[in-house]
Order: structure tokens, then sequence, then C-alpha cells
């Protein structure tokens, strides 16, 4: 059986004292999850914090992004090797946001799923359709590409494995609109399929997460879902009871 992964991504929230107190929330609440594998992505600065809270714990932790470059002059990026100095396991690869907000591209996203990788870490690969894509039926398209750009690699299937997929419909990002259990289930069933031709085994210990308004009242019915492994969890990781009870509905599915 695949263990439930539940990962709040933070997004470019938060400060000093508000990601203090919320790793602190996390970590005293914590006690009650006792199946899922509860995870955090706090923004580049607050690692440290992270770090500081959570070592010895069971909670893991990761970054939003991480550069496809190894080192050097690459002003304002941040490379999987500080990742790992941070004591990082995961880090969000390919987020709707930065395909958006930061031009990324399936060969840059793929590029930096290889390197995170190299170094020990676990992608979280986001793919995910926008409205209008779905309104024109091209959601399987688009997840197909999406997926395609790391499957496809000469390592794809050697990245799949060690790695996790996030579904996360654009028009459910941040806007209190979720996917019903069955459109989810439907697209995360494609997913794995599409790994299942090349290999079953593969297919069958992928994790695939959903995100996109992701809450307490809704989690328990999407990972109801045979195929949906998990949640990626943006404004609801913000509150810890939030967030924990997300975990907890986790625990029940698994
Ligand atoms: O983008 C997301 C997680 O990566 C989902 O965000 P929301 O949970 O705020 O919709």
């Amino acid at each position: 059986m695949r263990q439930p992964l539940i990962a709040g991504n933070w997004k470019m929230n938060g400060s000093k004292v508000v990601t203090a107190e919320l790793l602190n929330g996390i970590k005293v609440g914590i006690g009650d999850v006792r199946t899922s594998e509860v995870a955090v992505c706090p923004p580049f600065p607050y690692l440290y914090l992270a770090e500081e809270m959570l070592s010895g714990t069971a909670i893991r932790y990761g970054a939003q992004d991480c550069s496809r470059e190894e080192d050097g002059a690459f002003t304002g990026q941040v490379s999987a090797t500080m990742l790992r100095d941070f004591g990082c396991t995961y880090a969000i690869i390919g987020h709707s946001e930065r395909r958006l907000f930061n031009a990324e591209t399936d060969a840059v996203i793929a590029r930096k799923c290889q390197m995170v990788a190299a170094h020990g870490l676990t992608p979280i690969l986001c793919v995910g359709e926008t409205l209008e894509e779905r309104e024109q039926g091209r959601t399987e398209e688009v997840v197909a590409r999406h997926l395609g750009a790391v499957l496809d690699l000469p390592d794809g299937l050697n990245l799949l494995a060690k790695g996790v997929v996030a579904y996360e419909p654009v028009w459910a990002i941040g806007t209190g609109v979720t996917a019903t259990p069955e459109q989810a289930q439907e697209v995360h069933a494609f997913l794995r399929q599409r790994v299942a031709e090349k290999d079953t085994e593969v297919a069958a210990k992928l994790r695939i997460l959903y995100g996109g308004s992701m809450k307490p009242g809704n989690a328990l019915e999407l990972m109801a879902q045979a195929d949906i492994d998990g949640g990626l969890i943006g404004g609801a990781a913000l509150k810890a009871a939030d967030f924990l009870a997300i975990c907890k509905a986790g625990d029940a599915n698994a």
C-alpha cells in the first residue's frame, strides 16, 4: 500500500514569528497523526527554522522550488546542494504558479527534477490543466505532456520511482473550487496508467497527491479515491489545526 503524504505548500507567506508558530503548532499536534507522512514546504529563508524545529521529529520538510543548476553565477537561485544542507527531503517542482509567473517550461522542470533527485531529494512534480484547457477537453493531453516531460526522459522511470506527482488543476488552486473526487480520481487514474504503460511496479508504488482547495471538509472523500494518495495543501496548510485535520483524514484512508 502507498503511505499517504500530506504536504503543505506555504507559498510566499509568513514571517519568522508566524513560521515558528506554525511549525510549533504542527509539531505539538502531530502526535495524533498515525499513518500519514507529513511534510511542510516553507519559503527558502525559513528553511533554517524548519531544520531547527523539526529535526528529530517525523515531520519532513522541503522547498517550493530548486535551481536546475549545480552552482555558480545564477543570481537569486537556490541549489539542490543547499537544500540538502538544510536537511530538506522534498522539493516541489513545476508548480503552476512557477510555470505561470516564472515562465518555467516542461524542459526546465524536467531538468530540475533530475537535479534534485541527483542530490538525494524527492521531487514533487506538479501537473495540471487550466480551466480553459479543461473546457476544451484537453485535460488528459495537458497532464500527459506535463508528466511526459519527466516520464519520457532516459532516466524518467527512475525519477518517478523516487518521486511524487501532484495533480493540481489550476482552476482549483486558491479558488475554493475543488475538483470533485470523481474528477480528480479520473485524472489520477489516467496519470497512473501512463506510468503503468512503461512499468507497472513503478506505477503501483507512485504516490499521486491532489492539490487545489483541499481542506478538512473535503480531504476525506478526496483521499478515499483509489488513486489519490495524499494532498498538496496551500491555504489550509497555513493553519496548524486545519493542516493536522487533513493529515488525520489521510490516516483514515491509509
Ligand atoms: O497550489 C496548491 C498547493 O501547491 C493548492 O493551493 P490551495 O490549497 O490554496 O488551493
